[in-house]
């Protein structure tokens, strides 16, 4: 069998993708969520939805001349070799009439990248990566109940350390072209539904907000999960309805849409995000002047998400030494000074953390400490600042 890059250098015609697709890459542990959501994603946001898993599943049941080998890695949790499977999504994605694909589980390894670059020229739009406890990921597994024959505590075992050798990296390759977004739904967690509701409207606010906070929330229920997912594929044209020009923030050439906002954990632009442009609603004189219900409302989220923000903050800082020195009973037109010093300060400590430390770290951790560390309640908090 002759490999994909083979082919490729041959310029065999069957493998060339002919027409202009846009590609994101599903990543993260197994069941971590990632077909779940992806099926989610494809009802709101019309991709199309390739699993790698699901195509070699197919390809034994086709009673393929690889079938028995891909069989038998499944059932031990190695990788397929790269040719088998990116055969596999370049049929699907030819014959498919979108151009627009999720692809989940792929790349899973450093070979899977690299060779299907080579192979296809497809640069991934992003990477949508969802991080779960292992914990949490193995009682789904375990409960996922679909006949799988590697869904047993055995072969579990084997993927998570797969995973964590060979998937993490590729992981931390996109992370460092910026092109990773993290799921988070910090917001959507702790906001009241009706809050929420109206929130919905100025996803690029609650992007900007979200896009510092670090969050790992892929073990919250599937619809909490899909919140922070949408805020991820928001078109970049979808603007809110609010007063004045109707972009929030007093005309901000920000870019709405998470396309646009690296939502990296630990990567060091993350923190050097235009975060700022936030407050720009909250001090702007247009808004300020304008008392509708809508604006209000919006007013009142961003000060709540503030606050939140700012006892997220101290929080951190202080399980860091750190110890800001201005208090943090912030007064409104010293905030913005307050949180970017206490950011910066984290920055200095934390961007130096690969992501694979950071994925140890947190497996070596008890789910309930991961929980004080990053989730904060807002009413909590709004109380605390009263
Ligand atoms: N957020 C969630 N909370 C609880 N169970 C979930 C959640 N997301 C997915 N599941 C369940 O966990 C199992 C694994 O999810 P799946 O989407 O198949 O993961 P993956 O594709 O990453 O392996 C499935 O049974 C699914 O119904
Ligand atoms: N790119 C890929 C994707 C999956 N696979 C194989 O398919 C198995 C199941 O992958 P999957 O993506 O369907 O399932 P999860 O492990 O994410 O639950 C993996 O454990 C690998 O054995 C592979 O070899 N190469």
């Amino acid at each position: 069998m002759g490999t994909v890059v083979d082919s490729a250098n041959q310029g065999a015609g069957s493998l060339t993708i002919n027409k202009k697709v846009t590609v994101v890459f599903v990543l993260g542990g197994p069941g971590s969520g990632k077909g779940t959501q992806c099926a989610n994603i494809v009802e709101n946001f019309g991709y199309t939805h390739l699993s790698a898993g699901d195509l070699l599943r197919a390809e034994i049941k086709s009673g393929s001349e690889n079938g028995t080998m891909i069989s038998n890695m499944i059932k031990e949790g190695k990788i397929v070799p790269s040719e088998v499977t990116i055969k596999l999504l370049q049929r699907a994605i030819q014959e498919n009439g979108n151009d627009k694909f999720l692809i989940d589980g792929f790349p899973r390894n450093e070979e899977n990248r690299a060779a299907f670059e080579l192979v296809t020229g497809i640069e991934p739009e992003f990477v949508l990566f969802f991080d779960c406890p292992e914990e949490e990921m193995e009682k789904r597994l375990l409960s996922r109940n679909q006949g799988r024959e590697d869904d047993n505590i055995e072969t579990i075992r084997k993927r998570f350390k797969v995973y964590m050798e060979s998937s993490l990296p590729v992981i931390e390759y996109y992370n460092s072209k910026g092109k990773v977004r993290k799921v988070l739904s910090y917001l959507s967690a702790s906001l009241p539904s009706s809050v929420l509701e109206r929130e919905r409207e100025s996803l690029h606010i609650k992007q900007k907000l979200t896009s510092f906070l670090p969050q790992i929330d892929a073990a919250k229920p599937v619809g909490e999960v899909f919140e922070a997912v949408k805020a991820v594929f928001a078109p970049a044209d979808e603007k809110p309805t609010s007063c004045g020009d109707g972009a929030v923030g007093g005309g901000s050439d920000v870019a709405v849409g998470a396309n646009n906002v690296p939502l990296t954990e630990f990567e060091a632009n993350h923190y050097e995000y235009d975060y700022t442009g936030y407050t720009d609603f909250v001090f702007s004189s247009e808004c300020s002047a304008c008392k509708c219900q809508d604006c209000r409302a919006k007013h009142d989220v961003v000060i709540n998400a503030i606050k939140a923000l700012t006892v997220s903050v101290k929080e951190l800082t202080s399980k860091r030494g750190f110890i800001p020195s201005a208090p943090l009973e912030i007064k409104a037109k010293r905030r913005r000074r307050v949180i970017s010093r206490a950011l910066s300060s984290i920055q200095k400590s934390k961007i130096a953390t690969p992501l694979s430390m950071c994925c140890t770290e947190q497996r070596t951790m008890s789910k309930g400490k991961q929980h004080e560390l990053k989730k904060v309640n807002v009413e909590e908090a709004t109380a605390e600042q009263h």
